[in-house]
C-alpha cells in the first residue's frame, strides 16, 4: 500500500498532531467569527498610531512571543519531535517558530474587510503604521490572503503546521537523517488527510506556501534585528530568555 506504516500509526500520528494544535491555539475560529465585526474606531486607530515605534514594537513583541510560546508547546507534542537532540529541537524552532506563528495568524483574518483580530478586535493595516514596517505588515496580510484562499481545515493547519517545523533542509542540524524521518512521517500525515478529504491537489499549493514563508520569515529576521539594534534596551528586557535563544 502506499503507506509503509501502518494507517493506524498515521491515523494516530495525525489525531495527536490536531489535538496538539487544537489545545496550543490562543483562540477558536469559531470565538472569532462572533467578533468579525468588532472593528476599531477612528479614536483607537488613532490612538495605535501617535504610539511611537518603540512602543508599538514593544505592543506587538508580547503578542508574538507569547504566540511563539504556544507554538513551543505544539512542537513538543508532535510524535518524534522530542526524540530529537535538544540541539536540533532549538535548531527547528529557531527557524520554524515565526513561520507557524505567521500560519496560526492567518486563521485570525477577516479577509472579506481586510483585517486581522489584534488586540481583541479586527484592525486593519493602518492600525500597524507607527511600527514603520509598512513592507512587512502588507506581506504579513498578503501572505494570510493566500492561505485564506486555500480554505483550509483546522486538521490540515495542524499537520501543516507541523510540516512548516519539522524540516530537514533547516541549517546547522545535528542529526539531519532522524529529522528526515520525522518530517516524512508528518508529511505522510499531510498527504494521508488531503486524500481522505479528496483535495490531494492542496499539497502542491501547500510546498508554494512554505516557500512563501520562507522568503517572508528572511524579512522578519531583518526586521527583527533592525529593531534590537534600534531600540535594545526593549528587545533586551521584552523578550524572553527563550525569544533571544530562538532569535539572538
Ligand atoms: C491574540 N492574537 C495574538 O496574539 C496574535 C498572535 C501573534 C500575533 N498576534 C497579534 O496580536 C498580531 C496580529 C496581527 C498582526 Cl499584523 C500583528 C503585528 O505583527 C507583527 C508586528 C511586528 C513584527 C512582526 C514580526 C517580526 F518582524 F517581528 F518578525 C513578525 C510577524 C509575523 N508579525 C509581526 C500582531 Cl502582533
Amino acid at each position: 500500500s502506499l503507506y509503509p506504516h501502518s494507517l493506524r500509526n498515521i491515523d494516530e500520528l495525525c489525531a495527536s498532531i490536531v489535538r496538539s494544535h487544537r489545545e496550543t491555539s490562543q483562540c477558536r475560529v469559531e470565538d472569532l467569527q462572533a467578533l468579525r465585526w468588532k472593528l476599531f474606531s477612528r479614536e483607537e486607530i488613532q490612538a495605535y498610531q501617535n504610539k511611537s515605534v518603540d512602543e508599538m514594537w514593544q505592543h506587538c513583541a508580547i503578542r508574538l512571543t507569547d504566540a511563539v510560546q504556544y507554538v513551543v508547546e505544539f512542537a513538543k507534542h508532535i510524535p518524534g519531535f522530542r526524540i530529537l537532540s535538544q540541539n536540533d529541537q532549538i535548531a527547528l524552532l529557531k527557524m520554524g517558530s515565526m513561520e507557524v506563528v505567521l500560519v496560526r495568524m492567518s486563521r485570525l483574518f477577516n479577509t472579506e474587510n481586510n483585517t486581522v483580530f489584534f488586540d481583541g478586535k479586527f484592525a486593519g493595516t493602518e492600525v500597524f503604521k507607527s511600527l514603520a514596517c509598512g513592507d512587512l505588515i502588507t506581506a504579513v496580510f498578503d501572505f494570510a490572503h493566500g492561505m485564506c484562499a486555500l480554505k483550509l481545515t483546522e486538521q490540515q493547519i495542524a499537520l501543516f503546521s507541523a510540516l512548516v517545523l519539522i524540516n530537514a533542509d533547516r541549517p546547522c542540524l545535528e542529526d539531519r537523517g532522524r529529522v528526515q524521518r520525522v518530517q516524512r512521517s508528518v508529511e505522510l500525515g499531510l498527504t494521508h488527510i488531503l486524500h481522505r478529504d479528496n483535495q490531494d491537489s492542496l499539497m502542491h499549493k501547500l510546498y508554494q506556501r512554505m516557500a512563501v514563508l520562507r522568503s517572508l520569515c528572511g524579512l522578519h529576521m531583518e526586521k527583527l534585528r533592525w529593531f534590537s539594534q534600534r531600540y535594545p534596551l526593549t528587545a533586551h528586557s521584552l523578550f524572553p530568555p527563550l525569544y533571544k535563544e530562538l532569535f539572538a
